[in-house]
């Protein structure tokens, strides 16, 4: 099965759809990372990150190899182990270039596939998969069995993003979330649920409560779907 967790950034959507993967003993995907691992690389290359020539060009060569282990996630480029490094504030503030870039996207849309494809075939009880990011429900897995709109108003996406980052301004954190998702919000459709699609708001849940109703959902997909299979 697939799980497809969207949203805006600071939801919850990395922390959520890994906790369901390790519960329901599922595969992980967390599909940001592949355009943060793109951006590091652009910028280890001194490229320029306006010249999306240039940048889609290393998408297409970038060896990427990511972790589907919901308990052991990795992320190495072209060998090299940036699974930290693509956190950085450096990377966040300009991963949105990358991510508009339509060229890139193509790119690791069909990387992305890839890895979902794979943890298909792995079989049970792995062989399914959690996959989050902005897109996932309308475009990399439209036919997801569960597709869930995760959301969290805007104060407490800002306030979960402060405390996760320590010491930020307000500007700071404008930039990480509004900024953020306005230029993400015109390549991708995170803000409403699209067809088919679950929305949970977080906004005054924790994050166990979320994996837990997420959860749910994801059993009541599967016995639904047995019973359509008679
Ligand atoms: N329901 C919740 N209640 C409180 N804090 C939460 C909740 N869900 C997640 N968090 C915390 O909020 C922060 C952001 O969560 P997370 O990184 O999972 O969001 P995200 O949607 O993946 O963000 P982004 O798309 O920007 O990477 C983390 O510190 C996480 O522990
Ligand atoms: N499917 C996706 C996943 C992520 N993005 C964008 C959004 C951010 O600008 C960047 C990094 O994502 P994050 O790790 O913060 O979730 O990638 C996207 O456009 N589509």
């Amino acid at each position: 099965m697939i799980i497809a967790v969207d949203g805006p950034s600071g939801s919850g959507k990395s922390s959520t759809a890994r906790g369901v993967a390790s519960r329901l003993g599922l595969r992980y995907l967390d599909t940001g990372a592949t355009y943060r691992a793109v951006t590091w690389s652009a910028l280890d290359r001194g490229l320029d990150l306006d010249d999306t020539a240039a940048v889609a060009q290393r998408a297409r060569e970038l060896e990427l190899e990511i972790s589907t282990d919901p308990d052991h996630q990795f992320v190495i480029a072209d060998g090299t182990d940036v699974t930290a490094a693509i956190r950085e504030p450096r990377i966040s503030e300009v991963v949105s270039k990358i991510a508009t870039n339509l060229d890139v996207r193509k790119e690791l849309i069909r990387r992305q596939r890839a890895v979902i494809d794979a943890a298909q075939e792995a079989g049970e009880p792995s062989g399914g998969i959690v996959v989050e990011g902005r897109d996932i429900a309308t475009v990399v897995a439209t036919d997801a069995e569960l597709k869930v709109l995760l959301t969290a108003d805007q104060e407490a996406r800002m306030a979960r993003r402060g405390a996760e980052l320590g010491s930020v301004t307000a500007e700071q954190l404008r930039d990480q979330i509004v900024r953020r998702d306005a230029d993400d919000a015109t390549v991708s459709e995170f803000q409403v649920a699209s067809d088919g699609a679950v929305t949970v708001d977080s906004t005054y849940m924790t994050l166990d409560e979320v994996v837990e109703v997420i959860s749910r959902l994801a059993l009541e997909s599967v016995a639904q779907g047995r019973s359509y299979d008679g």
